[in-house]
């Protein structure tokens, strides 16, 4: 079957661990840069939000001036002029640091939504450009909480956050300035209660830093645990398997809440600490002011000021200490981020001066031309690598190099699959990397055997060679695991071939872009992919120029177009995800009405083999019928009429073509083939 829903949550995957494992780590300064690079487009904005971080700012600073002067020249001289006049002007002060608090809020979290939104987009832009080996090595949930938490957390970050710690900074340096100009003795008291503040929120800190990060750990666990229950529901609930899945729910989520103890725990300790030692610092000093103030060393109305400054100095630094926890968190997001984003594909193409591109005039007679080509899927190999091979993988990886002994005799034109295979050898976990080389060679392999021995047959594709006129038929067949859609993958250039070479309509597929090769094909798989959305979008889905006329068009060649329009809705009903609300036969006939709506040259058809009602079963034979059409058609076959009606079959075992012919001549001349049709092919 061929392998359209790549991404799965097989417990084989790599981990993110793994991944992060193979990546280069990130500086801070590089992280910096990285996501205030993101700020950039937006300059304006960041302007507006300084400004009025540090106009507001101002304002709470000089109300401190205001505090010494209504004690000062009201209360002390008991001027009630004196006292309504500060009162209108603490009022003012107030109302002004009000507004420009508003626009630093508003453009902060702004700048915040809008930097997640760009990250969003373009990691997402990313992610779709990557070959299908690299979602079969990472786990889905992984990419999504990248998605998800990490972009959010960076959201907060840089919203909140960094405008917090700005402020913090401002009125810091302020509030500090102001002390020493009211009362220099005052402030080197202050000063030395500072760092006894400052050791508690440092060892505390830390501790609430891991245990925030465990228990991050923890709940992504949990989030796998969902995602996975309720992708396979229906296998969970045929099963039974509710109450021990919900028993092992449980205990994950305990797991967290264990942690998240740990974590509370330390956080309301430091509160406390903090608490205790500021508290008894601030009122120190204001027993040592009110001492000065007797002493008439200073005036009560600096005193009152001085202690509003002190308090606003000390909630400064345990916002700017909450806040580089904070951006220690961001920072490892980020990473996390970059990584993603610093992927690269498998598959690369040529550079764009020497692509060339298919004119329609100019599709020769031959659609496709397949010589010797050869392949393995990447990391497939490496567990078959002896002992020595393996030393001196590991070698010249640690010198950087990137061919591994059982690569080096590839041509220099495979050093995209090359790239590939050591990605994924660096990514693949062990139990994945001996389930390939098992599954690969068929239980040929053994503990113990001579790797070197078993080589060839990690082939998945072996020196195979077929051409396929343009408007022709050819049908392959062969068991399970002969290799059939992996030659879809090929054609497709999902993986590229080690040895030989692919040509569409006379060129090379590597010498194409890759939106090119593709544009040439329509790719109908045996489980039809039917995506969140309604039945116009699922069938347009291939083409974004189709009109609402073409779509019913293919839907009626389809034999599609009555089962929709019964549908609540008509072409616009939901169809649920994965298309819960559709039968098999349904969604196989939306999926061939899609492959019309697209238009393409090349048909790849992979027959389903799933048991439909015979009515069904005839509706998607004719609309194959009707799709095949006029068109190049390469089919995975597993049906008797498909066979029969082919141009040519070819018999595909272990990745070689051992026989090729039309249906009666293989059926006299060819044992595997009679075999294979008298057990396999439905009529
Ligand atoms: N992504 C992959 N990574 C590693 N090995 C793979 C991958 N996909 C398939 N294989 C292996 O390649 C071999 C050929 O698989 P393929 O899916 O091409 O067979 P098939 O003939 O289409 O089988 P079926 O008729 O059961 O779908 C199998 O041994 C399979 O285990």
């Amino acid at each position: 079957m061929l392998g359209i829903n790549h991404i799965s949550t097989s417990q084989s995957k790599a981990t993110a661990a793994q991944l992060n494992a193979a990546a280069p780590r990130q500086t801070s300064s590089s992280i910096i840069k990285w996501l205030f690079g993101h700020l950039r487009p937006y300059k304006k904005q960041v302007a507006i939000a300084l400004t009025a971080l540090i106009l507001s700012s101002l304002a709470w600073l000089l109300l401190g001036q205001g505090i010494k002067y209504v004690v000062d020249q009201g209360f002390i001289a008991s001027n009630k002029d004196a006292l309504e006049q500060a009162l209108f002007i603490v009022i003012g002060v107030v109302v002004f640091g009000s507004i420009a608090t508003y626009f630093r809020f508003y453009w902060m979290v702004w700048l915040g939504e809008r930097v997640c939104a760009d990250i969003r987009k373009s990691l997402f832009s990313h992610l779709v450009t990557l070959t299908p080996s690299f979602f079969e090595n990472t786990r889905t949930g992984e990419i999504i909480s990248r998605f998800t938490s990490d972009t959010t957390l960076l959201q907060s970050v840089v919203g909140t956050g960094v405008s917090m710690a700005l402020r913090s900074i401002v009125m810091f340096v302020g509030a500090l300035v102001l002390m020493s100009i009211t009362s220099f003795t005052l402030t080197i008291l202050v000063f030395i209660a500072v760092p006894l503040m400052l050791i508690p929120i440092r060892v505390l800190g830390n501790k609430v830093r891991i245990h925030s990060k465990l228990s991050q750990d923890k709940v992504a666990q949990v989030g796998g645990m969902i995602d996975e229950s309720l992708h396979e529901i229906h296998t969970l609930q045929a099963y039974n398997h509710e109450h021990a899945s919900s028993t092992l729910f449980a205990g994950k989520v305990e797991g967290v809440m264990h942690q998240a103890r740990k974590r509370i725990h330390f956080r309301a300790l430091l509160i406390a600490i903090v608490m205790v030692i500021s508290m008894t610092a601030i009122f120190i000093v204001a027993y040592m002011g009110a001492l000065m103030v007797i002493d008439e060393k200073i005036s009560a109305g600096e005193l009152t000021a001085f202690v509003f400054y002190a308090v606003l100095a000390g909630g400064a630094i345990a916002t700017i200490s909450e806040v580089i926890g904070e951006l220690q968190k961001a920072a490892g997001a980020s990473e996390r981020i970059i990584e993603l984003m610093q992927e690269m594909p498998a598959i690369t193409e040529v550079s764009r001066a020497v692509l060339s591109e298919i004119n329609p005039q100019d599709r020769s007679e031959v659609a496709l031309s397949i010589s010797n080509i050869d392949f393995t899927y990447p990391g497939a190999s490496i567990e078959l690598l002896t002992p020595k091979e393996e030393k001196q993988s590991r070698f010249s990886k640690m010198r950087g190099k990137k061919n591994t002994p059982s690569q080096s005799h590839q041509t220099p034109s495979s050093s995209a699959s090359q790239n590939s295979q050591v990605q994924s050898t660096n990514t693949l976990s062990s139990s994945k990397t001996a389930a390939l080389a098992k599954s690969n060679n068929k239980g040929e392999f053994e503990e113990g055997t001579n790797a070197n021995a078993q080589k060839p047959n990690s082939k998945v594709i072996n020196n195979v060679s077929f051409d396929v006129a343009s408007g022709k038929r050819v049908a392959i067949v062969g068991h399970s695991g002969a290799g059939k859609s992996t030659l879809f993958e090929l054609l497709l250039r999902f993986y590229d071939v080690d040895n030989g070479e692919i040509q569409l309509f006379g060129q090379p597929i590597k010498q194409l872009p890759l939106h090119e090769v593709r544009k040439h094909f329509a790719l109908v798989p045996q489980d039809a992919v039917i995506f969140a959305g309604s039945v116009s979008e699922n069938i347009g889905f291939s083409n974004p120029n189709a009109s609402e006329d073409d779509i019913k068009e293919a839907a009626k060649m389809a034999f599609a177009d009555e089962f929709i329009e019964q549908l609540p809705q008509g072409y616009h009903s939901e169809l649920g995800e994965r298309g819960v609300k559709l039968s098999g036969g349904q969604k196989q006939r939306i999926a061939i009405a899609r492959a019309i709506v697209a238009n393409r040259p090349i048909l790849l058809l992979d027959e389903a083999t799933s048991a439909l009602d015979a009515s069904s079963e005839q509706f998607v034979k004719k609309a194959l019928e009707q799709l095949m059409q006029q068109k190049t058609t390469i089919i995975i076959a597993h049906r008797l009429s498909t066979v029969v009606n082919a141009d040519e079959i070819l018999v595909l075992d272990k990745g070689n073509i051992i026989a090729r012919g039309k249906h009666h001549e293989l059926y006299e001349a060819s044992e595997v083939y009679k075999e294979f049709v008298d057990l396999q092919l439905v009529e």
